[in-house]
């Protein structure tokens, strides 16, 4: 089986109005980019914000990073207006945030159609409140346009009057229903960002710890986060060697008329093949996109 994957190891956010950063964003080795006209942005800067971010995503200037713009609230002065803007970006995928029920997914999809925008803009929904991750389900599965969720745990924090701990046991019921909606939908997801810039130590923890919960890959806030995060969430040279001799082996037994094979005293039945050429794929996925850069 041969299977298509986007690698979204990194995926950094900048504001949009900090024209500096949309600028380094360029030469940054960063899977996926976020220029945010949400909350990294002043109210009076709203406005410039969206016009930098546009002017941004037309340049064309990324390569053959994912280009993503997160708009403003509907609920807000801005919400409609970014959808309308973003539309017409050239983006490939607008962010929602706060998503809290699958009709504001296809309300955000019917603004896009009217404004125009190709039917390749993706949806991408922020799940970071309480109302949100508890109809996570209803959520993944409102649109086909819908192509991943994006947790949000700072706003999950504040709204749980939770606190942020070194592996965030409060977010661990949150992290796990989000991940399981989404799976459940066929939706990629990203992990929420890890404020304290200077602690490379605890952010490799936290990156570990989302890979090991299934997260694809981790939103960002800092250009030092970027290559550790690449690091661990792709797969690893030991991981690759054993992929290969996986389903070396079980075309081999399946040669043979059988159906189970054991590889280095490990037992190998078909969904391990899956996985393991699901990780050939995403390795060879980075390698054409570093190839791009
Ligand atoms: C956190 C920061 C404000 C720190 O900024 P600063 O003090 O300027 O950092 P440095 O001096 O260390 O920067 C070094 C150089 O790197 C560039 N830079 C910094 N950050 C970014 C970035 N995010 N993208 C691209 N480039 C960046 C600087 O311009 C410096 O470049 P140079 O001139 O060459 O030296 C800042 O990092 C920042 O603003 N980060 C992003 C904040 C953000 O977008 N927040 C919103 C998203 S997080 C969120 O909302 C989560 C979610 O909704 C939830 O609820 O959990
Ligand atoms: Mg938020």
């Amino acid at each position: 089986m041969s299977q298509t994957v986007r690698p979204r190891r990194s995926v950094l956010y900048m504001p949009g109005a900090n024209t500096r950063a949309l600028e380094k964003a360029r030469t940054l080795p960063a899977d996926a980019l976020i220029f945010d006209l949400e909350d990294a942005v002043a109210p009076e800067a709203k406005e410039a914000a969206r016009t930098n971010v546009v002017l941004a995503a037309e340049s064309r200037a990324y390569g053959k990073r994912e280009i993503v713009i997160r708009c403003n609230g509907l609920g807000t002065p801005w919400g409609e207006a970014d959808i309308a803007a973003i539309a017409q970006s050239g983006a490939d995928a607008i962010l929602v945030p706060k998503v809290e029920s699958a009709t504001q997914v296809t309300h955000v999809v019917s603004l896009l159609d009217t404004a125009g925008a190709p039917s390749t803009m993706a949806v991408w929904a922020m799940m970071e409140t309480p109302k949100g991750i508890l109809r996570a389900e209803e959520i993944a599965g409102a649109h086909p346009r819908l192509g991943l969720f994006v947790m949000g745990t700072n706003d999950l924090v504040k709204d749980m009057r939770a606190r942020h701990t070194p592996m965030r046991l409060p977010m661990i019921t949150a992290l796990g229903i989000g991940m399981l909606a989404a799976r459940a939908h066929g939706l990629a997801i990203l992990d929420g960002v890890y404020n304290d810039i200077q602690d490379s130590e605890g952010f490799r923890a936290v990156c570990q710890q989302g890979l090991e919960m299934g997260f694809d890959g981790k939103t960002l806030i800092h250009p030092s986060q970027v290559e550790p995060c690449n690091e661990i969430f792709a797969p690893s040279a030991a991981e690759l060697e054993m992929a290969g001799k996986i389903v070396a082996a079980f075309k081999a037994a399946q040669a043979e008329g059988k159906g189970v094979v054991t590889v280095d005293g490990r037992m190998i039945e078909n969904l391990h093949v899956e996985q393991a050429e699901r990780a050939l794929a995403l390795a060879s996925a980075i390698k054409e996109l570093q190839a791009a850069a």
